[in-house]
């Protein structure tokens, strides 16, 4: 599915799609802005949901938000790379975005669940690279979900109750970061990608560049 950029050593590199996991409110739209922001050559892939608005979101930006027809037309005519229903309402997402930005040589960020991740996992193993984000409490992770304000106390229960089988996957992610400080963790995710684009089997210029090194030494 991917070909190559150019690593920032010049070297060709195959692109790699990062993928941020955790139940919802351990922080894993804070953790992805981070990245996007900080992170050079890293795109972030902007899902379809049939989920209502939150205040603040932008369509488009934050999700692209579609009718169940649309998302429904979206599934039959194969435009999207996966898709789960989460929380009553569905999430899938758009393949060609995710495809033009590998081949152009970036890597693609998604904050997508566990069933989304091993759908992506069966296309394209050996480019996936899976992290598990973990709140360092139950309390925490119900403070953090009231200390949004963006859903209702129904909404936040649901949640909760969700919470514990969404960690169930934890054990099929490549990395598992707790997120008790935001900078700790953003610091923790940054590593994994960095070391992650360091991989002998995702430089694909390697074998030209250790050639053209040894032409040297040997001329
Ligand atoms: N499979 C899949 N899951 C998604 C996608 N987009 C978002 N999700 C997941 O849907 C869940 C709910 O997302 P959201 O309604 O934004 O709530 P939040 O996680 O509390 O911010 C989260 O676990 C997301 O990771 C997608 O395109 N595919
Ligand atoms: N390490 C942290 N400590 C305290 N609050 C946090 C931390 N990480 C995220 N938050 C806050 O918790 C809330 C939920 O985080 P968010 O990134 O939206 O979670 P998710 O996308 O996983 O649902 C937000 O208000 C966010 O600012």
């Amino acid at each position: 599915m991917t070909s190559g950029g150019h690593g920032t050593d010049g070297v060709e590199r195959r692109g790699l799609m990062f993928v941020l996991s955790s139940p919802s409110g351990a922080g894993k739209t804070t953790l992805s802005r981070l990245l996007i922001d900080r992170m050079s050559g890293l795109k972030m892939s902007v899902s379809a949901t049939t989920r209502p608005m939150r205040p603040g979101e932008v369509n488009g930006k934050d999700y692209l938000f579609v009718d169940k027809p649309r998302f429904e037309a979206m599934v039959k005519g194969d435009e999207l790379l996966e898709w789960a229903t989460v929380f009553d309402n569905s999430y899938g997402t758009p393949r060609s975005p995710v495809e033009a930005a590998l081949s152009s040589g970036q890597d693609v960020l998604f904050d997508i669940d566990w069933q989304g991740t091993q759908q992506l996992r069966e296309k394209a193993r050996a480019d996936v690279v899976s992290v598990f984000i973990l709140p360092p409490s139950a309390a925490d992770l119900e403070k953090r979900l009231h200390s949004r304000a963006q859903d209702s106390d129904e909404v936040i229960r649901k949640r909760m109750s969700r919470a514990s089988h969404e960690m169930s996957h934890w054990a099929e992610y490549d990395y598992i970061v707790i997120n008790h400080d935001v900078d700790e963790a953003f610091a923790e995710v940054q590593s994994i990608l960095k070391a992650e684009r360091l991989k002998r089997e995702r430089r694909i210029g390697l074998v030209g560049f250790v050639r053209a090194l040894q032409a040297q030494l040997q001329g």
